[in-house]
């Protein structure tokens, strides 16, 4: 991806990297995240403020405020229906797909930029902010062409410049040694965990700032999910990543910090470590623990 094109603010109004204004400060403490140590103040990655979520007349999202700090892994966790994949989907406007399904109130801040802003085109957010499902789908078509789908939309026809594309996209999905040397097969041949890596190649051949991941092991067998989650961990040097499980064990292997919500609530955030050893809140104790959910 040109270099220009990899560094386009998500608004075309706002110039890239604008620092957007900091959190509220009368957040409660429990879900606040820790500073880092060393770490200097950057900008968060993606802030959400105050956020109010509903399908039709039911609120699912109920004033939630975080932030996510850019090259961090955050897990979100919750019992089933709390919300979670809302508000994943709602960082790249997935669910503007949804009739009738709206934030209602607060605000989401990527790169400086309310995503709500009617300037903002979903098609070049999604670009900034790509996604990995649950279930891997690849297009039946070939390796190649999968990786090569999203670039070849936004325009790149060099034939040269494709294939460092699906080179490099399906190095970094650590998936490119298995598959260099039949890139004209067609990807449903491939295994549950190689199409899904496949899937992280084909997000990544954009050349996105932020990975959102659904859920993306729940398909997967013990030894596909060790591949990608060791991938999880490779990407996030180059990128932020906020992943949906279900399982905690994989919350700890792979975040950084750990947000848990409950019947939409954001209830606690911050380190994993420390949320999963010692948490501050007994509700979130109790789904660790597994008392519930
Ligand atoms: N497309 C939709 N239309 C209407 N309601 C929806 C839609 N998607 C989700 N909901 C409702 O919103 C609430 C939150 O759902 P969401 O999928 O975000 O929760 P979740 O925590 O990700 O659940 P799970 O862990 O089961 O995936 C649930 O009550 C769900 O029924």
């Amino acid at each position: 991806m040109p270099e220009a094109q990899k560094t386009t603010p998500v608004s075309p109004t706002a110039p890239a990297q604008t620092p957007a204004a900091a959190v509220p400060v009368a957040q409660p403490s429990a879900v606040t995240p820790a500073a880092k140590p060393d770490a200097g103040p950057t900008v968060p990655a993606i802030q959400v403020k105050g956020v109010d979520f509903s399908y039709g007349s039911n609120k699912v999202l109920k004033d939630v405020t975080i932030d996510i700090p850019t090259n961090e892994v955050v897990a979100f966790i919750g019992p089933s229906g709390c919300g979670k994949t809302t508000l994943l989907r709602c960082f790249n406007r997935m669910n503007d797909l949804v009739p009738g399904a709206r934030v209602t109130r607060g605000s989401i801040i990527i790169e400086g930029a309310n995503i709500a802003d009617p300037c903002i085109d979903p098609v070049q957010l999604r670009r900034h902010v790509g996604m990995v499902f649950q279930k891997s789908n690849p297009f039946p078509q070939s390796i190649y062409d999968n990786v090569a789908y999203g670039p070849r939309t936004l325009g790149e026809k060099n034939k040269k410049k494709l294939d460092e594309i699906v080179e490099k996209s399906l190095h970094r999905a650590a998936l490119w040694d298995e598959v260099k040397d039949r890139l004209d097969d067609i990807a449903t041949g491939l295994s549950g965990g190689q199409q899904q890596r496949l899937c992280i190649a084909r997000t990544m051949a954009v050349d996105p700032e932020i990975i959102l991941m659904d859920e993306p092991c729940s398909a997967l067998d013990p030894i596909a999910t060790a591949h990608v989650e060791d991938l999880i961990l490779e990407l996030k040097e180059h990128y932020t990543i906020v992943i949906v499980t279900h399982n905690m064990q994989q919350a700890t292997r792979v975040s950084d910090r750990t947000a848990f919500f409950y019947l939409g609530e954001l209830i606690e955030y911050g380190d994993t470590r420390q949320m999963f050893e010692n948490p501050s809140i007994k509700r979130t104790e109790d789904y660790i623990s597994g008392r519930f959910g």
